[in-house]
């Protein structure tokens, strides 16, 4: 199984389509995300994924009717992974969850739990005191009882997760530097090879890939150190 998902995080839809044919053989699913979709669309996608696997990162967080349209606006994509936020609530969730079903492929849904760029200090100061961990196992919970497939979630709360839901629910784990990378704004990170030992069924990867001065050789060597 190929676990590395490789965010091509461009607005440039040349870049993106350059990337992901260097760097798709290496992947379970490329991601394509906001900074990609607003700028080129629907149109953009499938000229973008050139029919590989796509895990589509919007984040959707509205109420329950707006992020279920949204959901069924998306399907005719056909996107495999499909993101919206556990924080949205259960009905939000549940809404997304039944969309997901009304088209002819059925997209996995993830809830992202809580960013992986927030510390304990940055989710205080949004109200949620005990820390990430708490916190994520709390939106996991609402999530996968409320019919979400998986999570995302940083490494850190991998094995929290496995004890509590066990091996069924999908853990997408951003957050990911391989060692001697720049963290940038990511806060709660952990290696290729750590995450995966701790039982994450698909790591995504941005810059460490598309910053390198040879992108594809950077996915290849994620790969091999995962494989
Ligand atoms: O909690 C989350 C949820 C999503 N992401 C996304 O993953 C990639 C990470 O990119 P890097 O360049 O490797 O930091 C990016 O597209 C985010 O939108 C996340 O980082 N954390």
């Amino acid at each position: 199984m190929k676990r590395l998902i490789a965010a091509i995080d461009t607005p440039e839809l040349d870049r993106a389509q350059e990337l992901v044919r260097g760097v798709a053989p290496h992947c379970g699913l490329v991601k394509l995300g906001l900074e990609f979709f607003l700028r080129h669309g629907p149109a953009g996608f499938t000229q973008a994924a050139q029919g590989n696997p796509v895990f589509l990162d919007l984040k959707l967080h509205d109420i329950p009717n707006t992020v279920a349209g949204a959901v069924r606006s998306l399907l005719p994509l056909g996107a495999d992974m499909l993101t919206i936020h556990a924080g949205g609530g259960a009905k939000m969730i549940e809404a997304a969850a039944k969309a997901a079903s009304e088209g002819a492929k059925r997209p996995k849904i993830l809830a992202v739990t809580v960013l992986t760029s927030l510390d304990t200090e940055a989710l205080a100061a949004t109200g949620v005191s005990g820390g990430p961990a708490q916190q994520v196992l709390r939106l996991a919970r609402l999530a996968l009882e409320n019919g979400a497939d998986g999570l995302v979630c940083s490494a850190h709360e991998i094995s929290r997760l496995r004890d509590a839901f066990g091996e069924k629910p999908v853990l997408v784990v951003p957050g990911i530097r391989p060692k001697g990378a720049e963290i940038g704004d990511q806060a709660r990170v952990m290696t290729p090879e750590e995450a995966v030992s701790a039982g994450a069924d698909y790591i995504v990867v941005g810059r460490p890939i598309t910053g390198a001065v040879d992108p594809v050789a950077a996915a290849a060597a994620i790969a091999a150190s995962i494989a």
